[in-house]
């Protein structure tokens, strides 16, 4: 249950390359990350005794701490370069800027496998039109890959041709995230290990069947700044994206740096800023994660307003378990927790398809 949290945990994350686990953290402190002493506390992530170590030791504790209370946390020093952190946003700013028309040419649909544009107000959160407009993008899905259950996200992703790096960027920022490339491939898949430790479990709870084979899912994501909405005169309300969670592991979110708009809903309900912080991905737990964990850690509500006169742009990368995966509580999950279930079991591939169904209608 999420705690009566007023500020976001900062955790530092730095990757070393290759097989090195990355954890250590100093929460609240955003120089951590420069300071030089900290690679003593580096640590071997395929060492299956990680989880004694003291520096992996310290960064779980934080990785706890920030789960348990907030169900969100600040990475630092996540080895992706800023470069190109800052040009997924910048490439995604230039493409919503076009005319309508030219946007339409990669417009979602039932036949895109409901991947491409949406325009504002087209995805629908708790029966109110969200002020986003957005490219969605997913893992491929061959036909017939996941028989019935895979269908509806069948097909590959539609990229814009303008601008022309667009493609490029974007394929390269996909294989940092999900890890598929050089030095820096395990970035999400070692804050999962993080989590697993955490949770009290062995380091590759999160591998194998349950996420050995991630899913994921990128958002591109536009909200008008407060003068251009209120032209469209339709549309209810200012609610950039409406109060949610998140339906798999883990999200990476690339914010804009300037303008805080994503909020949190703590436990007295108050939402509270998750600000800008330059350098950092915005990270939270998903609902497959909350199942798996039995309530030790919950996908905490959160939303976005744009108040601020200037258009704000987000990539949301979402780290998520294998399509097929079956999600039930871990068994020492539950031992924690009364060794009840508390919640039904789930198909991963499943649970994101009914959402993307109602997300549209
Ligand atoms: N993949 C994610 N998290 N997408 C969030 C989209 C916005 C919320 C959605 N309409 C909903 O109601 O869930
Ligand atoms: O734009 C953001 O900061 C967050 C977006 C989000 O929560 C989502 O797409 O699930
Ligand atoms: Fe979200």
């Amino acid at each position: 249950m999420a705690s009566d949290f007023k500020s976001i945990p900062i955790i530092v994350v730095i990757d070393f390359g290759s097989d090195i686990s990355p954890f250590l953290a100093k929460s609240n402190d955003p120089n951590m990350g420069e300071d030089p002493d900290i690679s003593p506390l580096l640590a071997k992530s395929n060492d299956p005794n990680m989880g004694e170590d003291p520096g992996v030791c310290q960064v779980v504790k934080q990785l706890d701490q920030a789960c348990k209370e907030a169900g969100f946390f600040y990475v630092k020093g996540h080895g992706i370069p800023d470069s190109l952190v800052k040009n997924a946003r910048d490439v995604t700013n230039l493409f919503f800027h076009h005319p309508y028309e030219e946007k339409l040419k990669i417009k979602m649909s039932e036949a895109t496998g409901f991947r491409g544009y949406q325009r504002i107000g087209e995805n629908v959160t708790k029966g109110k039109p969200d002020i986003h407009e957005a490219i969605d993008c997913y893992k491929e899905v061959m036909p017939g890959m996941y028989g019935d259950l895979g269908k509806a996200l069948e097909g590959s992703n539609k990229w814009p041709d303008n601008p022309s790096s667009f493609n490029s960027v974007m394929e390269e920022y996909i294989n940092l995230l999900t890890g598929m490339v050089s030095r820096l491939r395990y970035l999400s898949r070692n804050i999962m290990r993080g989590i697993a430790l955490a949770l009290g479990g062995l380091p590759d709870e999160f591998g194998g069947e349950r996420a050995g084979d991630p899913f994921w899912v990128m958002r591109l994501i536009g909200y008008p700044g407060v003068s251009d909405s209120k032209g469209s005169a339709m549309l209810e309300n200012d609610i950039g994206c409406g109060a949610h969670t998140d339906y798999g592991l883990l999200t990476l979110v690339n914010q804009d740096d300037e303008i805080p708009a994503l909020q949190v809903k703590n436990r007295s309900g108050e939402w509270i800023w998750a600000v800008p912080i330059p350098g950092t991905f915005v990270c939270n737990i998903g609902d497959m994660l909350k199942i798996w964990s039995n309530g030790l850690y919950e996908s905490t509500l959160h939303q976005v307003i744009n108040n601020s006169p200037k258009y704000r742009v987000s990539v949301a990368f979402f780290y998520e378990p294998n399509f097929d995966a079956v999600v039930k509580p871990l068994e020492f999950c539950k031992q924690k927790t009364g060794g009840i279930d508390k919640f039904e079991r789930a198909i991963y591939g499943e649970h994101l398809v009914r959402k993307v169904l109602t997300n549209f209608g």
